[in-house]
């Protein structure tokens, strides 16, 4: 099971609360050596209310206000299909529970347009303030004519970053963990993350 290293110091860390065990080892190999110095994790998996991906992500920094006192980030990825209008989006999580990779594929037969987006929230809230920070990140892709690819989680089998470095179209579950966070919507949103949490921990100490 991933959990973050201990640290020494008496900083006060900040607290990832997330059930998901992808995300925590994505957080971590973005951050590094460095992650034990800003962040400690809870595992608990937060109910999720319905609403745009704002409301989503302020909803759940409220949910998990209620059990961590200190600072705390939380995270939420949506995935859908442009010729869905961005749908299954919020909802991907139920959606790839009940029919897995090969339904979503399923999903897009007969449609012309196969592609999606990523999009990746990340949410702070301090411990002496209501007012939540968010940092948003996107990836546009194509949904994979097939389930391709073990590395790393979700629905990472069928989803084909549109980039540059992935001339070859390349599943992110066919690509390393690192070049995925290099150019995943999740990369993008903790790009603009650390540069606000190194800030904000200058201040603080
Ligand atoms: O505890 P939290 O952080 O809420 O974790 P969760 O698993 O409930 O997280 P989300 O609602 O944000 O995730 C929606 C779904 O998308 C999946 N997912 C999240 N990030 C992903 C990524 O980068 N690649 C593939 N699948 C991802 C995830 O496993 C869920 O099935």
């Amino acid at each position: 099971m991933t959990s973050l290293p201990e640290d020494k110091s008496n900083n006060e860390k900040v607290t990832f609360v997330t059930g998901n065990v992808g995300k925590l080892r994505e957080f971590q190999e973005y951050f590094g050596h460095d992650i034990g110095k800003h962040f400690v994790n809870k595992d608990i998996d937060l109910e999720e209310i319905q609403g745009t991906p704002e409301e989503i992500i302020r909803a759940k920094l409220l949910k998990a206000r209620e059990v961590v006192k200190g600072p705390l980030v939380v995270e939420d990825t949506s995935m859908g299909f442009h010729a869905y209008h961005l749908l299954p989006g919020p909802y991907i999580k139920h959606f790839l529970k009940s029919c897995g990779c090969q339904g979503l594929i399923d999903m897009l037969e007969g449609k012309k347009d196969k592609s999606a987006q990523a999009l990746c929230v990340i949410g702070f809230l301090d411990s002496d303030t209501t007012k939540c920070e968010i940092f948003i990140g996107k990836c546009e892709g194509e949904i994979s004519p097939e389930v391709r690819g073990k590395n790393n989680f979700g629905w990472d089998p069928i989803f084909i970053p549109l980039h540059e470095r992935n001339k070859e179209k390349l599943t992110f579950a066919q690509l390393d963990i690192k070049i995925k966070n290099e150019i995943s919507h999740r990369g993008n949103a903790l790009k603009l993350f650390q540069s606000f949490i190194e800030q904000w921990s200058k201040k603080k100490y």
